[in-house]
C-alpha cells in the first residue's frame, strides 16, 4: 500500500482506507458481516441497500462508536480499537443523519470550534485574532462566506449539512463518511451538494450512506452495495443496476436502482 499524504494529493490510485472481514454483534445478532472494502482517494464512493443493511452500523465501526472485529486501516494505521477521538484526529470524519451544528453560534464559530479541536493551546490562543485561512477556504468550499456571521440555527437545512461538512473540513479530516447527507434537501440543495462532494472529494475519501438513487447516479464514482450485513455488489453505477442480486434485493421497493 503507498503511502499517503496527509491532507494533500496522494493521487488517485493510493489506497485510503481498507475494510478487512469487519464484523459487528448486537447480542449475538450480527449487523455486519464480514466486509471487504477498499476505499481509495478521489473515489466518491456509495453505500447503498435497503433498511436495516448495516450500513450505519459500518460508519459506526469505522468511526469507533460501536465494537467491530476484523481490520480497518488508514493508510495502514489500524484503527479498530482506538477511541473515537483518536480515530478523529487520524483524519476519519462523519456527519450523522440529523445534522449536529451549535445552532446558537454563527458559522463562523462553529467552525471555529471545529478547527480548535486537537490543537495546540498557542495555536487556540493566536485563533481568536484572526480568521486561520482553513476556516476561510472552508467557508469558500461550503459556500458559506457570505453567511459566516448567521447564527447556524437559523440556516436552511441544506446548508447545516453543509457546515457540518465545512467542521469536518477544517479539522483536515481526508476520510469522510456521510450518512444520508441530502435526505430532507430540495432539488437544488441535493444538486449542489453533488457538486460540493465532488469538490472535496477529489482530494479525499468521501463514503456516502444514501437510499437516494436519483442522487447516486448523478454523482456516485463507485457503489457498494450492503444487504442482511454483506457486500452484495460492488462496482460502477451501471455495474450495481445490472446486478441481478442487487435488483432481486430492491424488487419491490420505491428506490430500486433499476428504475432508472
Ligand atoms: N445498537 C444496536 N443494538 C442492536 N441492534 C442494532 C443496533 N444498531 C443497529 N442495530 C441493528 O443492526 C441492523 C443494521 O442497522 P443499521 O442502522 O446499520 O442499518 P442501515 O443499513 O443503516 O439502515 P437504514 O438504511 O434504515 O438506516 C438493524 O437490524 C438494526 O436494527
Amino acid at each position: 500500500m503507498s503511502k499517503p499524504v496527509f491532507g494533500g494529493n496522494a493521487g488517485m490510485t493510493s489506497e485510503y482506507l481498507e475494510i478487512r472481514n469487519l464484523r459487528v454483534t448486537f447480542d449475538g445478532f450480527t449487523a455486519v458481516d464480514g466486509v471487504d472494502m477498499t476505499l481509495l482517494q478521489g473515489d466518491l464512493r456509495f453505500l447503498i441497500g435497503p433498511n436495516g443493511a448495516g450500513k450505519t452500523t459500518l460508519v459506526d465501526a469505522v468511526t469507533g462508536l460501536v465494537p467491530a472485529t476484523g481490520s480497518i486501516t488508514k493508510s495502514g494505521v489500524e484503527l479498530l480499537g482506538k477511541k473515537t477521538h483518536r480515530i478523529a484526529r487520524l483524519g476519519v470524519g462523519r456527519t450523522f443523519q440529523t445534522a449536529s451544528v451549535f445552532e446558537e453560534l454563527t458559522v463562523l464559530q462553529n467552525l471555529d470550534i471545529a478547527a480548535g479541536a486537537g490543537r495546540s493551546p498557542w495555536q487556540l490562543l493566536r485563533r481568536r485574532k484572526e480568521v486561520l485561512p482553513e476556516i476561510e477556504e472552508a467557508l469558500e468550499t461550503i459556500g458559506l462566506t457570505a453567511l459566516r456571521d448567521t447564527p447556524a440555527g437559523i440556516l436552511a437545512h441544506g446548508q447545516k449539512q453543509w457546515l457540518e461538512i465545512g467542521m469536518l473540513l477544517v479539522q483536515n479530516a481526508d476520510v469522510l463518511l456521510l450518512d444520508e447527507p441530502v435526505a430532507g434537501m430540495s432539488h437544488e440543495e441535493r444538486e449542489e451538494t453533488g457538486q460540493l462532494l465532488r469538490r472535496i472529494g477529489a482530494q479525499r475519501t468521501v463514503v456516502v450512506v444514501e437510499h437516494d438513487m436519483d442522487f447516486m447516479r448523478a454523482f456516485a464514482t463507485s457503489v457498494t452495495v450492503l444487504a442482511r450485513g454483506k457486500v452484495i455488489a460492488e462496482g460502477t453505477v451501471d455495474q450495481v443496476q445490472n446486478d441481478p442480486q442487487v435488483q432481486q434485493v430492491y424488487l419491490g421497493t420505491a428506490t430500486a436502482p433499476q428504475e432508472a
